[in-house]
Formats: structure tokens, sequence, C-alpha cells
């Protein structure tokens, strides 16, 4: 069954009040009946965003578990929700390797977003090392298995080989469809026939040039972009190619 899908682009740590009107200047009159299109930005950005934007899906990058307390610099989902949002990322690759984020941390933070209303987007994937030595496939599915929520309802995944972020390199459209395939496996094992309606997304040097190809994989429901999400120009020909 294909479902809707989600192209939502994560900015980083990038972007000021003009970067985020460039952007929103896109129309997503003809676009949003297809698929589903999300900016999560930096904090500071999150409420402009949902004011300025409509259309735009906004969420955050990142929540700690708990609703509150002595955590300096960090944000609730709570916190996010109540500026606006409507989704967060957790457990980005970034947040896993500089924070030392664990698949439990992980679990926990999309367990609170969960809770707070917030839909949320999960992230996984293999490093070059575990790609080369043929362990992509169960590393992964070791990785999801122990990084799930409870209940599949508002969740989507991303697939993000970290050896793809940022480089402009992506896998084959077989090894996409392969891990795809396999994630959508340990869906269902998790959570019955209702995993097959969790959508799961590509992200790793999405581009306009690419975007097309990679939404034709099977089990492919969408992408995380990144640097391709900073621009108007960039990112309007991946949402158009989410036809
Ligand atoms: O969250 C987005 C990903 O890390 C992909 O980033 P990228 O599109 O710049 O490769």
């Amino acid at each position: 069954m294909a479902l809707k899908k989600l192209v939502a682009g994560n900015w980083k740590m990038h972007g000021t009040g003009a970067d985020l009107a460039e952007v929103t200047s896109i129309s997503l009159a003809a676009e949003t009946a297809a698929c589903d299109v999300a900016l999560c930005l930096p904090a500071t950005l999150v409420e402009r965003g949902v004011r300025a934007a409509p259309g735009f899906a906004i969420g955050g990058q990142d929540c700690h578990a708990a609703d509150k307390g002595a955590h300096t610099g960090d944000i609730s989902a709570a916190m996010l929700k109540d500026a606006g949002a409507t989704l967060t990322i957790v457990g980005h690759s970034e947040r896993r390797e500089a924070h030392g984020e664990t698949d439990a941390d992980v679990r926990a933070k999309a367990e609170a977003a969960l809770a707070a209303g917030l839909q949320v987007i999960l992230c996984i994937g293999e490093s070059l090392e575990i790609r080369e030595a043929g362990q992509a496939v169960n590393v992964v599915s070791a990785q999801v298995d122990a990084s799930l929520p409870a209940s599949s309802e508002n969740l989507a995944i991303a697939y993000e080989p970290i050896w793809a972020i940022g480089t402009g390199k992506i896998p084959s459209m077989d090894d996409i469809a392969e891990m795809h395939g396999a994630l959508r496996q340990r869906l269902v094992a998790a959570y019955g026939d209702a995993g097959n309606l969790v959508r799961i997304l590509y992200g790793g040097s999405v581009k306009g040039s690419n975007a097309a190809e990679i939404f034709a994989v099977p089990n492919v429901d969408g992408a995380l972009v990144g640097g391709a999400s900073l621009k108007a120009a960039d990112f309007l020909p991946i949402i158009a190619a989410a036809h």
C-alpha cells in the first residue's frame, strides 16, 4: 500500500529568520495534496515557522526525555508543542555521535515526544565501516528494534546511512530497497499490521536530481533532507518529486 509521502527538511544548526522567509516563500498549494511537507528547525525559529509558514508542518530536531528539569540547554517535547511544533526528529546520527545518545535514550525521547502529542521521525543508520563489512542490514535492524517506542501511532522512521549525510554519496537503489524492506519487516514484527502504516523516510544527500529515483523505491515513503532544504530552489524540486 502506498503511503502519502513526507518530505521533511532538517535545518540542523543553520538558518536565520531571513532564511526561513526565503524557503517558506514556496507555495505548497499544489504539493500538499500529494505529500506532507515539514521543516525541522533550530529551536530559535520554531515559533516563527509556525506563524509564518502555513502548509509546512514545523518541528524540532531533538527533545529531552523529561518534561522539565535542570537540563541547561535542552528542550522538552512539551516545550516544542507549546511553541506550535507538531513533530520532532529524535536519534539523528549527529546526536547519537556527538552527544552519546544510545538506542535506549532515543526510545525514551520518542516516548516523551509521542506523549506530548508530537509526531516523531526516529533516525537510524549505519557507518561506512559497517556497510563495507556487509553488516548494514543486521546493525540497522538491531538499532531500530532497540529504539522503537511502544506505539506506532504518529511515528515515522528515517534511514540515514551516516556515510551518505552531506557527502553527495547515496546507496544504490537496490541497497535502499533492501534496507527499507528489512525495516518494514521489523516494523510489522513490532506493531503487526500497523507497522505497514509507519512511513519509512530515506535521508542522506537527497537532491532534486535523485529524489524521483529514490521515491520510486518500494517502502520509501518520503525523505529527510538536510542541505537541500535550506534554499527554496533546492527544496522545491524534491517536494515536487514526491507526487
Ligand atoms: O537529516 C538530514 C540528513 O542528515 C541528511 O543531510 P543531507 O541531506 O545534507 O545529506
